[in-house]
Parts: C-alpha cells; sequence; structure tokens
C-alpha cells in the first residue's frame, strides 16, 4: 500500500528582482517542477538534494503548510492541504533546524501538551513516553526546560515529541545536523528502532550519506525540483561513479601507500588519504594497509553528497 502518492506535482513561487535602477521584473522560480514518485508503507526512504533543489518545499507539501500550484498529492489517503488537522495526527515531524518543543518548558510539559494535542489514550502515551526515554536516554533531562538542553539532547526530545502519537508518516530533516558522533549513532539507533519494530514510514532529507546507509534501503534525488535518481545508495554510487576516502593515520610519515583497489589522493606527515569506490567494501584496503604498514588510526569518510550528484551529472548516467 503507497502512503505516500505524487503525480506530477508542481509548485512555483513570484520573486521580484532588482532589473534596474527603478524596475522590479517577476521572476517564476519553479521550486517542485513535475514530481512523481510513491512511497509504500514500512519504507525507509532518504530523500537528498544540493542546496534549493526542492526538498523542503516538497515536505511543506506534504504535511499541508503548503499547497501545490498542480498535480496530485496524498498521504495516507490524504489531500494534506484540504485535511491538514486529520492528518497532523497521523503524521510526524522533525526539523533539525527548527524545535517543536516549547522553549521555556521543561520537556514533560511540552510531551504532556502533544498528548492533548493529539488525544493519546493514557495506557499508550505511558507506554510510548518510557519507550522513548529509555532508548533515547532522556530519564534525567525530562524536568529541563528546553532552552537549557545541548543541541544533541534538544534533537532527541523532538524525536520523542514526534513519535509519542504513534504517526504511521514520519518527516525527517536534517535530523543529525550539527550533533556529535555519540549523539548521531543516538539518534539513528532510536530511527532504525521505530522503523523496525513498529513500522514506521520514513522519508528522510540528510546531508550526510552515513544517515542514508544506516537507515534507508531506497533513495531518492532531487535537483531544480526533478526527480533525478530513485534507487538503492549502491545504484547512486554506481550512477555517479563516486568514491569513498579511507584516512590512514601512520605511526611515522611513509612514501605514498601503494595498495589493490585504492589509490593515495594526498599525503600530509603521517596522515594519507586513499580513494576507492564507494560500492566496494573497505575490508580488504584496511586489511591490506595493516599487513603492510605500521597503523596508528583508521577511519573512512563518505563523498559528499553535492560530490556524488555532480559526478552523476558528469557522467550523464541520470535515470
Ligand atoms: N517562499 C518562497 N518564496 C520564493 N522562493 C522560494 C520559497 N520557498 C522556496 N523557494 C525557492 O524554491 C527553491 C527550492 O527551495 P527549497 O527550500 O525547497 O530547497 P531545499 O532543497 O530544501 O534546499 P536546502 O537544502 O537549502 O534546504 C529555491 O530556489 C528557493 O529559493
Amino acid at each position: 500500500m503507497a502512503l505516500i502518492e505524487l503525480d506530477d506535482v508542481r509548485r512555483s513561487f513570484t520573486v521580484r528582482t532588482r532589473a534596474g535602477r527603478f524596475r522590479r521584473a517577476r521572476r517564476e522560480v519553479h521550486a517542485v517542477d513535475g514530481l512523481s514518485f510513491t512511497v509504500g508503507a514500512g519504507e525507509c526512504v532518504g530523500y537528498i538534494g544540493p542546496n534549493g533543489a526542492g526538498k523542503s518545499t516538497t515536505v511543506k507539501m506534504l504535511t499541508g503548510i503548503l499547497v501545490p500550484s498542480s498535480g496530485r498529492l496524498r498521504v495516507a489517503g490524504v489531500d494534506p492541504a484540504r485535511d491538514r488537522t486529520a492528518l497532523a495526527r497521523r503524521i510526524g515531524v522533525v526539523f533539525g533546524q527548527r524545535t517543536t518543543l516549547w522553549w521555556d518548558l521543561p520537556l514533560r510539559d511540552s510531551y504532556e501538551l502533544a498528548r492533548r494535542i493529539h488525544r493519546i489514550p493514557d495506557a499508550r502515551y505511558r507506554a510510548n513516553l518510557d519507550r522513548c526515554v529509555d532508548l533515547l536516554d532522556l530519564g534525567a533531562l525530562l524536568d529541563t526546560p528546553v532552552r537549557q538542553l545541548s543541541l544533541g539532547q534538544r534533537m532527541r526530545g523532538d524525536l520523542a515529541a514526534a513519535l509519542l502519537h504513534d504517526p504511521e508518516v514520519l518527516y525527517l530533516d536534517e535530523p543529525t545536523i550539527g550533533l556529535d558522533v555519540v549523539s548521531k549513532a543516538k539518534v539513528r539507533a532510536f530511527l532504525k528502532e521505530a522503523h523496525r519494530n513498529h513500522g514506521t514510514t520514513v522519508l528522510l532529507t540528510t546531508h550526510d550519506l552515513v544517515d542514508i546507509e544506516q537507515l534507508c534501503d531506497r533513495v531518492m534525488v532531487i535537483d531544480h525540483g526533478r526527480l533525478v535518481h530513485d534507487g538503492d545508495l549502491d545504484g547512486l554510487h554506481a550512477a555517479g561513479d563516486s568514491e569513498r576516502t579511507l584516512v590512514v593515520d601512520l605511526a611515522e610519515a611513509r612514501p605514498p601507500i601503494l595498495v589493490p583497489g585504492a589509490r593515495t589522493v594526498r599525503v600530509d606527515g603521517p596522515r594519507q588519504w586513499l580513494a576507492f569506490p564507494a560500492r566496494e567494501s573497505a575490508a580488504p584496503i584496511v586489511a591490506a594497509v595493516a599487513a603492510r604498514y605500521p597503523l596508528a588510526d583508521l577511519s573512512v569518510r563518505e563523498p559528499a553528497i553535492e560530490d556524488v550528484i555532480a559526478r552523476m551529472y558528469a557522467g550523464a548516467v541520470i535515470g
């Protein structure tokens, strides 16, 4: 069953630009320009693209905040713009850069408000709150006003608020942006649990390919308001011929490392950067480096989404 359906959806904005000293010209911006896709119940789909590609405009239409200029759009069978209030009980939204929590109130009070707004039955509310507090490690923070929370704590608080009413669909807009490694891991583990054990359908916007790699089976790429890729992450890497980077810290400075399957692209003292195809495993390269060189540390870096998309265009393998 499709929970999200878009058929030739468009949304334009008229912007005024200065054209000479006294004249102003009107220009149409096609933020979303003929999007068609469906997301099935229980899918976790990455929705990525460069800045200004039309991601936020899509999510705003899916939540009913913006009305499409044309086309057909349904979420759980509902037209979001027409029935925004009914839909609000069935969806959850998390924005990495904005909070839906009450700034001056303790976390606990924001959750209590969510309980009333969504009319969550007592037993279900208590069970869901206990689960979120446990998985997101919120126990010690419940009585802290939101404005005193760190970014990572606040994000965990926001995630709980978005899931207390058991939404069928969850929109996540940059849920790991600005978080440290530990907070990112907590957020990802929680989302995995929500998706696997509760069948929540997730649409995830992010600039971090690790989010996609760990959470999504499918990734859609949007650019200039159009869908330019819909498939798995390996397919995206293959289309873009993209590369990951193995960052190697040797025990001492050495000439460029030579191992099969990777090429050394940079050397800075004992640190060396080795590029290898993103769709290949890092394991044999790590093993070869470890067998031949004295190692102090290793890490693998994902390519930037912008680079993957740029390479897709360079290879003109869009589909
Ligand atoms: N209210 C608006 N008025 C005028 N133009 C807008 C408005 N909202 C979005 N746009 C334009 O529509 C295009 C798509 O914007 P959108 O915010 O959807 O992109 P995005 O993919 O979410 O980008 P980012 O990754 O930077 O958040 C941009 O060119 C943007 O300037």
